[in-house]
């Protein structure tokens, strides 16, 4: 059995003169959640509607579950949330999934084994129409649960959800990789991804800037400083971690050095006579990292624009 359950190579999507998709290579491993992370407009969608074979690659390959996007043997074995499917207003969860279900020649019992997974059995009965946005998100995980695919593709399955029903759709996606499913999932949210996602691909103008574990991504550690006056105390900490690796924060100095840097820079900066008042490791935020990579501007809160 192989580990490797999507894998591209050089994968491109040209609309007209615009690069929607740019030379992406790019691989997730059985059971983990992998992160596709990246600024609207960035190339998420276009890149998972290729591999879910909606659309054709300009150029290069992608292989999903051994086999290519769009083939029976892939789609047999996949489960997607994309866009959103259509369900029907005034049928019931239950029904809608049946429709989908005969669609897909699954079994009826696989509906309720699919609402059962994703807490809505309760509700199950109720028409589509009176579910909150969070239970028709809900709904849509458990159409691509039918037939209990080996992977699941999910684009932005948070998106516009309230902070309740984004918690929810987290521990959902963490009890589908529970399962043993592997889940690929969009988001331009940091905090999402840091919070369940094992690895991740970061895209940014249609190109894979990385692709690491979170912490992998953090990359080295960073040491802060707070010290007046606070330009002596920056020319100092040039001096001794390189011109590059110093940054004026709003509250100190940011260097990125090891701890085992912060001895030698207590010392000069005592000895130029500045008045130290904290120095300490401080880990680099992934907002900082996204922000070098994507060179826009990111917070946790907000997410990538
Ligand atoms: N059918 C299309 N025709 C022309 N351009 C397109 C088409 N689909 C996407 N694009 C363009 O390709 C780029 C990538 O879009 P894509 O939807 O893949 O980004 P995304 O990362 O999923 O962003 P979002 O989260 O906003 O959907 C964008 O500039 C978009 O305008």
């Amino acid at each position: 059995m192989t580990n490797t359950i999507v894998v591209t190579d050089g994968l491109t999507k040209r609309y007209g003169e615009r690069l929607a998709v740019d030379d992406v290579t790019l691989t997730v491993r059985r059971g983990e959640v992998y992160g596709f992370l990246g600024p609207n407009g960035a190339g998420k969608t276009t890149t998972l509607r290729m591999l879910l074979g909606l659309i054709r690659p300009t150029s290069g390959t992608a292989s999903v579950l051994g086999n290519a996007p769009g083939t029976p043997a892939s789609v047999a074995r996949t489960g997607a949330l994309v866009e959103g499917p259509g369900f029907y207003p005034y049928l019931s969860g239950r029904d809608n999934l049946r429709v989908m279900a005969r669609y897909q020649e699954v079994p009826d019992h696989d509906v309720d084994v699919a609402l059962e997974r994703v807490d809505l059995a309760d509700r199950g009965g109720d028409a589509f129409k009176s579910y909150s946005l969070g239970m028709k998100q809900r709904l849509g995980v458990a159409s691509a649960l039918l037939g209990d695919p080996e992977l699941l593709v999910l684009d932005e399955p948070t998106n516009g959800l309230d902070p309740a029903g984004m918690v929810e759709m987290r521990r959902l996606v963490a009890e589908l990789a529970e399962h043993g499913q592997t889940v690929m999932l969009s988001s331009h949210l940091l905090a999402e991804v840091e919070e369940i996602c094992d690895r991740v691909g970061v895209i940014a103008d249609g190109r894979l800037v990385t692709e690491s574990t979170v912490t992998e991504l953090r990359g080295t550690a960073a040491l802060f400083v707070r010290a007046e006056p606070v330009d002596r105390a920056l020319a100092v900490a040039m001096q001794v971690a390189g011109d590059d690796a110093v940054r004026l924060d709003d509250d100190g100095i940011r260097l990125d050095a090891g701890d085992e840097s912060a001895p030698r820079l207590a010392r000069a900066l005592v000895e130029a006579g500045v008045d130290l008042y904290e120095i300490r490791a401080s880990e680099r935020s992934l907002e900082d990292v996204f922000f070098e990579m994507t060179s826009g501007p990111a917070t946790s809160e907000e997410g990538l624009r």
